[in-house]
């Protein structure tokens, strides 16, 4: 059986993981590939609010979601995970542990980022009624290693999209 993909997306809050790795897995189930979605904010509720924000905390978050990916893909399945993953550390394990690990960093100004606010997350932090939020008060380390960024705030949806299937095609996924 051959090992399933890892398609890790990267980046801060609001900037288009989860409505991007929607769309990858669509795009997967189409194609008559086994995928399973595991995104930062539902999978945190689904373990029962187990971690907070700490970077502490934020590392062992990732470790659960790497490992969750690896027992998928021993068994053949591909996996998108779309969670912040502001550290190196966390990302630089992927690339160590993940056998076939595809990191997307989906980049988008913090400034971008706050005028969006869908979840009034940034409003709460610049109003002092919530703390360790990235790009915040806690530092988001830039993503220099991804195997493809694509940047929100200039593109639409479909081309940030069409970028990351066209990289997955490329690269027999
Ligand atoms: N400080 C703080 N307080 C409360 N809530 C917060 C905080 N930081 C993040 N969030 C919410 O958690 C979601 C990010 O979880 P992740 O597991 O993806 O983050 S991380 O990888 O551990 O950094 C994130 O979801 P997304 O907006 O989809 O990124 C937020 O809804
Ligand atoms: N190129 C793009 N790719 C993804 N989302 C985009 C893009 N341009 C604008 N957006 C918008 O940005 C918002 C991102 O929200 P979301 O996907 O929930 O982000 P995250 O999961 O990173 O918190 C959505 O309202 C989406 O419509």
């Amino acid at each position: 059986m051959r090992i399933g993909n890892t398609i890790w997306l990267v980046g801060l809050s609001a900037s288009g993981k989860s409505t991007l790795a929607e769309k990858i897995v669509r795009y997967m189930v189409d194609s008559g590939k086994k995928v399973q979605l595991i995104d930062g904010d539902i999978m945190r509720e689904e373990i029962g609010g187990m971690f907070g924000y700490t970077r502490e905390e934020r590392i062992k978050a990732a470790n659960i979601y790497r490992a969750m990916a690896r027992l998928l893909n021993n068994n053949g399945i591909n996996v998108v995970i779309a969670a912040i993953s502001p550290y190196e550390e966390i990302r630089r394990k992927n690339r160590e542990r993940i056998e076939n690990y595809i990191e997307i960093n989906v980049n988008c100004p913090i400034e971008e980022c706050i005028k969006r606010d869908p979840k009034g997350l940034y409003m709460k932090a610049l109003t002092g009624r919530e703390k360790h939020v990235i790009g915040i008060d806690e530092e988001y380390e830039f993503p220099e290693n991804s195997n493809i960024e694509v940047n929100t705030k200039e593109e639409s949806i479909d081309e940030s999209y069409l970028k990351i299937i066209n990289y997955l095609k490329q690269s027999n996924i």
